[in-house]
């Protein structure tokens, strides 16, 4: 049993997105956006350290390995750690739009279990956009890159401004981040090129 709600449909006036020119190439390894994130830092030694590549167009791939601290039931993946893998990936299309954009609705299908020390290979891509808003598409496959589906998930991102994070964030953590000459490279390029 599977679907998409109502919800994650794009509305009839939605287009097809362009690749932004300034897009990573495809192939290339698209880096952290920030060190303490759960999904791709590296300061988090329980995190996921999902590391994500740039694909052809719209798409892009990562990979992940179950670790010991991220069972639900003995041996196997918990499904909230499964679904945090699937929000990652979708979240890094953001970088081929070169938008800054949240998850504002997420939908997994589980369609198989995950064994610890299993990597999960994630391919997503953006379907379409309708103004602030970006649905996308992801799977997780098992055994290699054209393995069987174990989880799947449809997406809808929304655009914010950068002000978004500066404005909810916890001040210790921003002031930090503001003080990583990258990270405000990084929040500079998206400003000026939205
Ligand atoms: C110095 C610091 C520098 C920092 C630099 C940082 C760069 C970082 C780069 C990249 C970071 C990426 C991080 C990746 C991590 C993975 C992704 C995550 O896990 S993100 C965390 C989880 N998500 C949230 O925390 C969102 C919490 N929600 C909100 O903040 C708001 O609800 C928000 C922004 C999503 C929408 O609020 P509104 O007031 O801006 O907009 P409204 O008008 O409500 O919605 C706009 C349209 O979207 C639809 N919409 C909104 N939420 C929806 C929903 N849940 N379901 C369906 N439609 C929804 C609405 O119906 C509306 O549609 P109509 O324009 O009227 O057609």
């Amino acid at each position: 049993m599977s679907g998409r709600s109502a919800a994650l449909q794009p509305p009839s006036d939605a287009v097809t997105p362009v690749r932004h020119p300034d897009a990573p190439a495809p192939g290339e390894l698209i880096g952290s956006h920030y060190g303490e994130c759960f999904g791709c830092g590296d300061g988090q030694p329980h995190g996921l350290h999902l590391r994500v590549r740039a694909g052809e167009g719209l798409g892009i791939t990562a990979e992940f390995t179950v670790q010991p601290a991220h069972q639900g039931a003995p041996g196997l993946a918990h499904g909230g750690v499964l679904t945090t893998a699937l929000d990652e990936t979708l979240g890094s299309l953001n970088w081929l739009l070169r938008t800054v954009a949240v998850t504002g609705r997420l939908e997994t299908d589980f369609v198989r279990p995950v064994p610890v020390g299993t990597t999960l290979h994630l391919a997503a891509e953006v379907t379409a956009v309708a103004g602030r808003k970006i649905y996308s598409t992801a799977t997780g496959r098992i055994g290699g890159p054209g393995g069987p589906v174990a989880v799947r998930a449809d997406a809808l991102f929304i655009e914010v401004k950068v002000d978004h994070f500066v404005h909810h964030g916890r001040q210790e953590e921003i002031r930090v981040a503001m003080n990583d000459p990258d990270q405000v490279r990084r929040a500079r390029a998206f400003e000026v090129n939205p």
